[in-house]
């Protein structure tokens, strides 16, 4: 064995748990959330140097300057503002246009939602078909699926990839006379977005829908001023986003017309409150007792410290299973990156690798791993103290299961190199506030860690890059040739 696989293997000089030497350090609500960091490995010493670190690092002043509109997405030169989105004083910078656009969408809805608006036949809007990807799905998609009920009066389906049995699937499921079309895109160039909203568009036709008619079933959603005019449809059916918007921060504006849309526009409102309430808790609550900056600083440290590379999420809890696709994009598009915006390499290791499911399916899956292989894991166990069901026995188990689980996760011979630190999220209940609030503090956590690593958290070269190759492949080039043209440009 070299030594350097050797020393791979050992365990840590010290995996101690926050609990044992900082019992009172552990819990922290605020904001119908309940936080429990005392099974991360660290120890109280440790912990208050950490703190010591984030405040030199300025992490929240850094925070508030990006809620004050400060230009913190340096490589593209704008502001992040998904705060405003959820602001409810006129103090938020932008908070104008966002209250008028708001107040269109809201209209929109109301109207769609008690049949002023209807299909060009006159039937009822009963299906909403949302087109767009990325940010431009996985937000609404995590909402519905939370706080969706068993039988909707309006059903919503979600067309991303550009996979026709996916289209299909979609298409024949939906009556085109009571079906309403929203493309999504905030750029307005993705092609799969593109390829799918022409195929929609299609069937629309197809059923005889042409002409003026087309714009009682389509509308767009998108920051290109130009998204109407590519749809032929009149600038009326298109909902603004800002360039100051992130995709992945973005279910907040337009972007939430579908759920708007499906879940009226008073849980829509509730939702943006409890965001609203977690960006008020994350801007002036101390360190020590700020639910997202204790979330990053312990990413930060089990990342750079204790050579943990994943991070897992688990929800005890139905409603919040599509919450992992959503967290997964948020924090690997935001923090998957080595070089700082002015271009430096980053020392040391950067975002972890996100990933996840619902945390009872996992147990009869790839937990056997998580307790007993070659690993060391962030996991984040979520679950609701109120059931969205009515069977107590079901929710007993599920309970009983997320509990001990917590505890079974970090049970591992003291001698072992391979370790994991859980933190467990309690929601006092799943409500449009809860989840507004849960999603928010994981953006929060995000945009902080993009802080302490020292990376923009707001752009993806990356993706970009596959976006052009992608498009070049589709022109019959040689992927390494475009890749040797794009690098070279
Ligand atoms: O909303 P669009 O402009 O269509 O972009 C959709 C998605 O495209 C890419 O995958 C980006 O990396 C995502 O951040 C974005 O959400």
């Amino acid at each position: 064995m070299t030594s350097a696989s050797s020393k791979k293997n050992q365990a840590p000089e010290s995996v101690p748990f926050l609990r044992d030497s900082a019992p009172d350090r552990t819990e922290i609500r605020a904001c119908g959330i309940k936080l429990d960091i005392s099974r991360q490995r660290i120890s109280a010493a440790d912990f208050e140097g950490l703190l010591k670190f984030v405040e030199k690092k300025g992490l929240l002043e850094a925070h508030r300057a990006m809620v004050q509109g400060a230009t913190v997405n340096q490589g593209e030169h704008r502001q992040a503002l998904h705060t405003s989105l959820r602001a409810f004083s006129a103090e938020a910078p932008r908070y104008d246009e966002v209250l008028a656009e708001r107040k269109r969408l809201f209209d929109f809805a109301q109207r769609v939602r008690d049949g002023r608006w209807r299909g060009c036949r006159g039937d009822r809007i009963t299906d909403v078909i949302n087109i767009g990807i990325g940010g431009s799905e996985m937000g609404p998609r995590a909402v519905w699926h939370a706080l969706r009920t068993a039988n909707p009066d309006l059903r919503l389906h979600f067309l991303a990839s550009v996979d026709g049995v996916l289209l299909e699937r979609i298409l024949s499921v939906c009556n085109p006379r009571s079906t309403l079309v929203v493309v999504s895109s905030k750029s307005f160039t993705t092609r799969e977005t593109q390829v799918n909203a022409t195929a929609v568009d299609q069937w629309l036709l197809d059923n005889g829908i042409v002409g003026a008619d087309r714009s009682r079933h389509m509308v767009v959603v998108s920051a290109n001023p130009e998204a109407a005019d590519i749809m032929c449809l009149p600038p009326e059916n298109r909902f603004r986003l800002w360039n100051w918007v992130g995709g992945r921060f973005s279910v907040w504006s337009s972007i939430g017309l579908p759920v708007v849309l499906a879940l009226g526009t008073e849980a829509f409102t509730e939702f943006l409150m409890g965001a609203n309430e977690m960006d008020r808790h994350s801007v002036s609550a101390d360190e020590g007792e700020n639910i997202p900056v204790l979330l990053a600083m312990m990413e930060y440290w089990n990342a750079t410290k204790m050579g943990i590379t994943s991070h897992c999420l688990l929800p005890y809890d139905e409603r919040l299973r599509v919450i992992v696709p959503w967290l997964q994009q948020l924090e690997m598009e935001s923090l998957g990156k080595t070089h700082g915006p002015d271009g430096h390499l980053v020392e040391g290791n950067t975002g972890l690798e996100v990933w996840g499911a619902n945390g009872n399916e996992g147990q009869h899956s790839f937990y056997q791993w998580l307790r007993d292989g070659t690993g060391r894991t962030s996991i984040d166990l979520v679950w609701s103290e109120m059931p969205g069901h009515r069977y107590a026995e079901h929710y007993r188990v599920l309970l009983a299961n997320a509990r001990a689980q917590a505890e079974a996760l970090v049970m591992r011979g003291p001698e072992s190199p391979f370790f994991n630190a859980v933190s467990t999220i309690v929601l006092d209940a799943v409500t449009p506030r809860r989840l507004g609030a849960l999603m928010a503090m994981y953006e929060h956590k995000t945009t902080m860690l993009g802080h302490l690593f020292g990376l923009n958290p707001f752009d993806q070269p990356g993706v970009e890059l596959g976006k052009r190759l992608s498009r070049s492949a589709e022109r019959g080039l040689d992927p390494k040739k475009a890749l040797a043209e794009a690098s070279a440009s």
